[in-house]
């Protein structure tokens, strides 16, 4: 579904993401971890054409060059992502949010009832249903970042990806919110890529493991194989595991 090659971005003299390579295949969560600094975020927002890596990088998402799209069109092709600060609109309905998702992800403009309808079954996946009406400001945190992830449902992708949308949350929010995206994918079939500093968030939900450490990738596993990688061990999780 996604395959990246060697992709590197620099700013300045910074490598921020250096020669990395992996693929996420469909139905799979894969989890990006790493030290604050290790280029998560840049890998990201290089993937979903906010920044343009170095020459020589290349990036496939369902067969097309996406370093050949314009960074409106990535949503359009399937994958799309949210940020690590909450961007609901606050002014806005619970649906109005989950609506601007629906209408973000087309190809050709849809009518309103279209997206309404989309944006309503995206809150009732999520539980938000009950709340359609209410303005997005007035709602916790963790149905903040349940709207969030209904916004990006709305938009009808293939590919998810999810910047630490766990912080912030108690371990019982935490846990729901992994329940939502496990049930994402298996019940939807959507694949998910997914940066998180909370452990306990994604350890029992991925399917594999990527850590990056100072741009490089340095391990690429199971749960249980990045637990027993000394490398990653002594790199990052300490005794976080
Ligand atoms: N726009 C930029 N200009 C210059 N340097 C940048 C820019 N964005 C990121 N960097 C640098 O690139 C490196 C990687 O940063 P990045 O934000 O991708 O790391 P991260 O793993 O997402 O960190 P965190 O976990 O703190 O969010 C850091 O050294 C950072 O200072």
């Amino acid at each position: 579904m996604l395959e990246v090659s060697d992709v590197r971005k620099e700013f300045g003299g910074l490598v921020a993401v250096d020669d990395v390579s992996f693929e996420i295949d469909d139905g799979e969560i894969v989890g990006l971890i790493g030290p604050n600094g290790a280029g998560k975020t840049t890998l990201f927002n290089t993937i979903t054409r906010v920044l343009t890596p170095e020459e020589g990088s290349s990036i496939r998402f369902n067969g097309q060059d996406l370093l050949e799209v314009k960074t409106h069109e990535v949503a359009q092709l399937g994958l799309v992502r949210t940020f690590q600060i909450v961007r609901v609109f606050n002014e806005m309905t619970v649906l109005e949010n989950a609506i601007a998702g629906a209408t973000f992800g087309t190809t050709e403009s849809i009518d309103r009832e279209t997206a309404r309808d989309r944006a309503m079954e995206s809150l009732e996946f999520l539980g938000l249903a009950e709340h359609a009406e209410m303005d997005a400001g007035a709602l916790p945190l963790a149905q903040k970042k349940q709207l969030e992830m209904a916004r990006v449902l709305a938009a009808d992708p293939n590919l998810i990806m999810l910047d630490e949308i766990a912080s912030g949350l108690t371990p019982n929010e935490v846990a729901e919110l992994s329940e939502s995206i496990e049930r994402i994918r298996d019940e939807r079939g959507i694949s998910v890529f997914w940066i998180e500093h909370i452990m306990d968030a994604i350890m029992g939900t991925v399917d594999r493991l990527l850590v990056l450490q100072s741009g490089e990738l340095i391990a690429d596993g199971t749960p249980e194989e990045i637990r027993d990688d000394d490398a990653v061990v002594e790199a990052y999780l300490g005794s976080a595991v």
